[in-house]
This record gives C-alpha cells, sequence and structure tokens, in this order.
C-alpha cells in the first residue's frame, strides 16, 4: 500500500535570536515571514511580557489569535548568566516558568477554539547551559545540575512539561544526566550549529538519541546562513522523518557576520519552508 502521510514540519524562530524577546512584535514578524511558531523568552520578573502574570498572557494569547502563529515553546536564556549549576536563583527561575506554563495550559483548557489552545499551551522549556553557565568537562557541575533537576522535574512530570537541556555536552554526558535524573521530563534541546561546533557527529546522535531523548531542535549554522554552512540539513530532514520527530524546528541564529539577524532569518525561513515544509 501507499506509505504513511507525512506531515510538513512545522518551523518558528526564537525570539531572542530575532532580538525581539518578550514582545509581541516576534508574532508578527514570524507572521510576515511565513513563520509558524515563536519560542518564547522567560526572564526576570517584570521584564518585558512576562508570562508570570495574567495580563500579560492575555496579551499574548491575543497576538497568537490574531496572528495565527503559536507559541512552540519557552526558553530561558537568563540562565546562561544566572547558571542552574551553581544559584539558586536559577531554580526559582525554572520554577517560575513551570508556574507560568501549568498557569497558561490550565488557561488554554477553558478556550472553546482547540486548534488556538493547541498554540497556546507551550510545554517545553530550554534551559540554557552556555558561557558561565556551561557545564562541559565539568563533573562537579554536572552533578550540581542533576541534584537541582531531580527537584524540578517531578513537577514538570505531574504537569506534562519537558525540561529541555541545551548544553555544549556531547551524547554520552547527555544520556549521564538524563539517566541520574531519571525522569521522562528531562530530554535533550539538540541544537545543530553548537554540536557541529563542538566537533560532534551530529547525524550520529540525533539519530542515537531519538525522539525518546530530543524534546526539540534548533535549526542553526554557524556564521552562515542555513543552508550555505557545512551542515547537511537535508540529512537531518530524513533523520527526523525517519523517527518520525513531531516536533518543531526553531531557526536560531545563522547569521553572517554582517547580515542583520531579521534579514538572515527572513532567509533562513525561505530556506526552511523550502526544505522542511515545501
Ligand atoms: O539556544 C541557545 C540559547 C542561548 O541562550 C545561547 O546563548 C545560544 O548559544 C543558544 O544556542
Amino acid at each position: 500500500g501507499d506509505p504513511p502521510a507525512t506531515k510538513p514540519f512545522r518551523i518558528g524562530t526564537c525570539d531572542w535570536s530575532i532580538k525581539m524577546p518578550l514582545s509581541a512584535d516576534s508574532f508578527y514578524f514570524a507572521k510576515e515571514t511565513r513563520l509558524m511558531g515563536i519560542q518564547y523568552s522567560f526572564g526576570k520578573p517584570g521584564v518585558g511580557l512576562d508570562l508570570r502574570t495574567r495580563e500579560n498572557r492575555d496579551t499574548i494569547r491575543e497576538v497568537v489569535r490574531t496572528t495565527d502563529v503559536a507559541i512552540a515553546s519557552l526558553g530561558i536564556g537568563i540562565l546562561n548568566q544566572i547558571p542552574l549549576a551553581t544559584t539558586e536563583e536559577a531554580e526559582q527561575l525554572v520554577s517560575d516558568c513551570m508556574d507560568a506554563m501549568i498557569k497558561m495550559n490550565e488557561e488554554a483548557s477553558q478556550l472553546t477554539d482547540r486548534e488556538l489552545a493547541a498554540k497556546v499551551s507551550p510545554k517545553i522549556v530550554l534551559l540554557a547551559f552556555f558561557g558561565k553557565a556551561d557545564i562541559n568537562g565539568n563533573p562537579e557541575r554536572m552533578e550540581a545540575v542533576i541534584k537541582t533537576l531531580k527537584r524540578l522535574a517531578p513537577v514538570a512530570e505531574e504537569h506534562g512539561l519537558i525540561l529541555g537541556l541545551e548544553t555544549l555536552l556531547d551524547e554520552t554526558d547527555l544520556r549521564y544526566i538524563i539517566e541520574s535524573v531519571g525522569s521522562p521530563a528531562v530530554k535533550v534541546y539538540y541544537d545543530t550549529g553548537n554540536s557541529a561546533r563542538m566537533g560532534y557527529d551530529i547525524y550520529a546522535e540525533i539519530q542515537s538519541l531519538g525522539c525518546e531523548s530530543i524534546c526539540e531542535v534548533h535549526i542553526k549554522e554557524n556564521d552562515e546562513l542555513l543552508g550555505d554552512g557545512t551542515i547537511d540539513f537535508s540529512r537531518i530532514k530524513s533523520l527526523l522523518r525517519a523517527m518520525q520527530y513531531p516536533g518543531w524546528l526553531i531557526i536560531e541564529g545563522s547569521a553572517p557576520k554582517k547580515t542583520s539577524r531579521t534579514e538572515a532569518t527572513q532567509k533562513n525561513a525561505a530556506y526552511a519552508l523550502g526544505l522542511f515544509h515545501p
């Protein structure tokens, strides 16, 4: 018989990558660029359209309704400055973010428009481990992160949320953390550009980690537009198809030195839509 019908991938961008964090602007930008979702930032209390408040959540829901651009997931980039391995403030940030997600999911469940509800119910949050928050090559910090995640994961599990670790670790270390925490709520947030830059075999890692361990993917090229660098995105597409990856592909960075982030994202969106969403 016929092979099973394949759904096109959903493509979005993160709000920080286009320098429009915590605002409605990113949704209008995505709509103009034909992107379907925004990975929305979660930051310190009171900064921008902070999802901690009902008023801001209502505003963003209304923006999603008018633009038809979904909240693909959330991301806490500020963890790069407030490291999860070494600060209690970081644990509080993740906890606040989960509270906001729980409220968004509850509020969405009351909407009669089920398609809209799905677009305003983020389940995945990216936890960033870069710069001074990097834990690569630092077993003590890895152990500290495991301890913290063991406290956070039960809440995520109870509410169907996923904590996605975006790190500079290779597959072996990522597996060690995930297995040590021992919760299905802790997964890898895979970034093609970061892992390629580290020299990892990104194709082997994606295939081996699979959907069981990868919750979401950043499609990123280092200092080049998507498709202009060394990463073979057609190969990535085949791998994601083969593992029946159901999630979002989020465009991040991928801007050559003299190109503005917005211009680069427009070009990257055209490339990603052509390849992954023909
Ligand atoms: O996805 C990411 C999150 C950012 O916080 C980080 O700085 C960046 O390198 C990245 O890849």
